[in-house]
């Protein structure tokens, strides 16, 4: 929990390196915007001054300061819309360098990450919490730094004009950030709150969204309903309290300031009952003084504002050091031919999914053939699956190793392992898409005779007909809107496209009807031919098949024979 903490603090140190590098130029834009505001309040007062005192008219020409003031006017919009747009930009670099930071940590991993965290957390950490992080980049950072700096310098010409004026306004400035300082743990508490209120109903929406067949199916629609509904009143009293600390804190900020101007003009008010001081520079003077004190406030209104942003910053390092380390590992150099027959050997392996539980895989040792055909069969919980993973690379021996063709796999690239392995699950992974794109999706250059064949090959034109749309009917994602035996076909049509050298199959017909079964099992025997092919399956017709059976319970091998 402590080594968590210490993580994420570290984790959003280095954040916060990179981004104040970036805001370099917001900052300079933002100064020198604040000393246009100076001129600014000067040209106002010349012009006010004017105005009051018609003598002062004898002395400056009004017109000198309407152009100035039209010139600054200018200049000053020039300045906050590059501002703007440097801060647009400084958040979406930010957002796209941390999603292809964590993006590429998640592929470093690889799909066991499915394993510890769900998806929805996930979805949520790359989606929604990097897309919060902006405000952190493109307001806070820059806040954090101007508070300070801006109002300094137009205390510097406050000072000039009016030193006990700087004084009072500068002794007005400090309250500010005691109050903040008061306000702002209780902010950072609420804000923290929120986030974490925000996140869990993310991700439990989007499991449920997951799952809505099982949960309706299970008549908990209303236990889950009852759920959300408590998880979204939650974030609703979070969100307010927010708002509420947040209204407090902007509204010590207006205290201080009209604190500030009250003081200052009844010093004005005085200097002039008590010495009759009416002076053209007098007044202008205190016009100059009155009109800038909301910019003198302005950049610590900014930094009140934003604070929210901070808090965001911590909330997704906590969900970034949840993740587990990628394995550092031994530079994978070694490649296969993927023209080539692959022979598959397990060498005294071993594997354990969780210290406690122990092995689920103990001291496998056998050999397969390149062209061969092996079924590993065993009960449900025997470690067929767990088998598969390990071969497709998802997860690594404890203790043994895997050989392709006399090569340990854990040195073979990751792109060379894919491009010999075609792997059929027990579930088809389908996509939001056409028929086509989720059958191009293991070769997109499949060619148009090439596309044919696999589906003629899996028999998918045999139901194309009954589909509005033919093969470019909209599928949901999982496949919905087709059968388990449709759906299987795609997967099929797939590996044919892929034509890789070894297959891997997971129990392919665990969810089918017997006859449905029975023609997968055909398409997958003719598919079979010339590839090394493991089947995982408990399935009786499974096991008619030909080929090395290798029996399994409660993970050791505990026969092999051959059949057929
Ligand atoms: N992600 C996981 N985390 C922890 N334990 C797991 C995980 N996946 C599988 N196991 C455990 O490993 C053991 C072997 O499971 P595996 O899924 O490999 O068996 P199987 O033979 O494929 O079963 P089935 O035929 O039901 O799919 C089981 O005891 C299971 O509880």
């Amino acid at each position: 929990m402590q080594k968590d903490k210490i993580k994420s603090k570290l984790w959003a140190k280095q954040q916060t390196k990179i981004g104040q590098k970036a805001v370099f130029p917001i900052v300079i834009l933002s100064l020198l915007s604040s000393m246009i505001a100076v001129g600014l309040s000067w040209c106002i007062a010349q012009i006010l001054g004017i105005m009051l005192v018609p003598t002062l008219s004898l002395s400056f020409d009004v017109s000198v300061f309407i152009i100035a003031f039209v010139l600054l006017s200018i200049f000053r919009a020039i300045f906050i819309y590059s501002e703007e747009l440097f801060a647009a930009k400084i958040g979406l670099q930010a957002r796209h360098r941390l999603r292809k930071e964590l993006v590429q940590r998640i592929m470093q991993i690889g799909p066991s990450i499915l394993y510890k965290q769900s998806s929805g957390g996930l979805t949520t950490l790359i989606a929604d919490h990097v897309e919060s992080l902006d405000g952190y980049f493109s307001r806070w950072l820059p806040a954090s730094i101007l508070w300070f700096l801006s109002p300094c310098i137009i205390l510097v010409f406050i000072f000039f004009v009016q030193p006990w004026a700087a004084l009072i306004i500068g002794l007005c400035g400090l309250m500010v950030p005691i109050a903040q300082a008061t306000f702002g743990i209780g902010a950072a508490v609420a804000a923290r709150q929120q986030f974490v209120a925000m996140t869990r109903l993310q991700a439990r929406f989007l499991d449920r969204i997951q799952g809505i067949a099982t949960i309706v199916l299970a008549g908990r629609s209303e236990g889950e309903t009852e759920k959300l509904a408590k998880a979204a009143n939650e974030l609703r009293k979070r969100t307010m309290k927010v708002l509420r600390v947040a209204f407090l804190s902007s509204a010590s900020i207006d205290c201080a300031m009209i604190v500030a101007i009250v003081l200052v003009a009844m010093m004005d008010v005085g200097q002039f009952l008590n010495h009759h001081d009416t002076s053209s520079v007098h007044v202008t003077h205190a016009l100059f003084a009155l009109l800038i004190i909301p910019e003198f406030f302005a950049p610590l209104r900014s930094l009140a504002l934003a604070y929210q942003d901070k808090a965001k910053l911590s909330g997704t390092a906590a969900s970034v050091v949840e993740l587990p380390e990628p394995v550092l590992e031994i530079i994978r150099e070694n490649q296969l031919d993927h023209t080539q027959p692959i022979q598959v050997t397990f060498e005294d392996v071993s594997y354990r999914w969780d210290e406690k539980r122990g092995n689920v895989l103990n001291h496998l040792s056998f050999d397969i053939k390149a062209r061969d055909t092996a079924l590993l069969i065993g009960a449900s919980g025997a470690g067929k699956s767990t088998i598969i993973s390990m071969l497709l690379g998802f997860i690594k021996p404890n203790q043994g190793r895997i050989l392709f063709n006399n090569i340990d796999i854990s040195t073979i690239s990751y792109d060379s392992l894919s491009s010999v392995t075609a792997w059929i699950g027990q579930k088809p992974v389908i996509f939001a898409g056409t028929i086509k794109e989720n059958i191009l999706f293991a070769k997109p250059t499949a060619t148009e005779d090439e596309l044919q064949s696999a589906i003629k090959f899996a028999a998918i034109d045999q139901y194309l007909s009954s589909l509005p749309k033919g093969l470019d009917t909209f599928i949901g994602e999982g496949g919905f809107g087709l059968s388990g035996g449709q759906a299987q076909r795609i997967s099929i049509a797939r590996a044919y496209l892929k034509d890789a050298p070894l297959l891997l199959l997971d129990e392919p017909t665990a969810h089918l009807d017997p006859l449905t079964e029975q023609d997968i099992f055909k398409r997958l025997v003719k598919l079979a031919q010339n590839r090394t092919v493991i089947l995982a399956t408990h399935s009786a017709a499974g096991q008619q098949l030909n080929g090395l059976h290798l029996r399994l319970e409660h993970g050791r091998l505990i026969s092999q024979e051959r059949i057929g």
